[in-house]
């Protein structure tokens, strides 16, 4: 079965539970005491995709103001981004959209964005509507999902649709497995930007 290396970076504000996320998805467990990331963490996990397996290689970077410029080395090469916010702090939404415009700007082209509203166990203090956050996403044709680390709600979910939208890797000129072409978007069409 085929390997593939899928770089993934999380990116959004302080405290809306990026670590959480990747400690759930890779480790299943969470940990109410997590303390800041200090500069970026990482972490891996391998799951299989229909005939493939994606290692995805977990940047989980520091939402801290002062780790921001850090940001570029780690969405520099990534096949996605999970941009996270807290669906009880709209502010958290607003730097997504930042986020959104800088890898428009200066991310991969083909980079696959995800968009997750984190902490969704907590609606009873929603600041964030979903209907607002969805229809932003799809404006962007980015994924959206909202997530709970805490609960355990829609992370595997998240990697499915990141899985999803990778670019099928096919075989091109015959059998001898030398030569690939990147396939059609199993989804809907996209723009390239992200
Ligand atoms: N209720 C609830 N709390 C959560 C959830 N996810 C994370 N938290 C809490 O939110 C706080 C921040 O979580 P982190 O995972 O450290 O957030 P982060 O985005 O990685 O923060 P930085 O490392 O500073 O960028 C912690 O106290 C977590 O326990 C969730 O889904 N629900």
């Amino acid at each position: 079965m085929a390997l593939r290396e899928l770089k993934v970076c999380l990116l959004g504000d302080t405290g809306v539970g990026k670590s959480s996320i990747v400690w759930r998805f890779v480790e299943d467990s969470f940990d109410p005491n997590i303390n800041p990331t200090i500069g970026a963490s990482f972490m891996t996990k391998t799951v299989q995709y229909q005939n493939e397996l994606h290692k995805f290689l977990i940047w989980d970077t520091a939402g801290q103001e002062r780790f921001r410029a850090l940001a570029p080395m780690y969405y520099r090469g990534s096949a996605a981004a999970i941009i996270v916010y807290d669906i009880t702090k709209e502010e958290s939404f607003q730097t997504l959209k930042n986020w959104v415009k800088e890898l428009r700007q200066h991310g991969p082209p083909n980079i696959v964005v995800a968009i997750a509203g984190n902490k969704c166990d907590l609606s009873d203090a929603r600041e964030v509507p979903e209907k607002d956050a969805k229809d932003y996403a799809d404006s962007i044709h980015a994924i959206f999902v909202e997530t709970s680390a805490k609960n355990a709600i829609n992370i595997n979910e998240v990697f499915i649709e990141i899985s999803k939208r990778i670019p099928v890797v096919e075989a091109a000129g015959g059998t001898s497995g030398k030569a690939f072409k990147l396939g059609r978007q199993a989804s809907e069409s996209r723009r390239t930007c992200c």
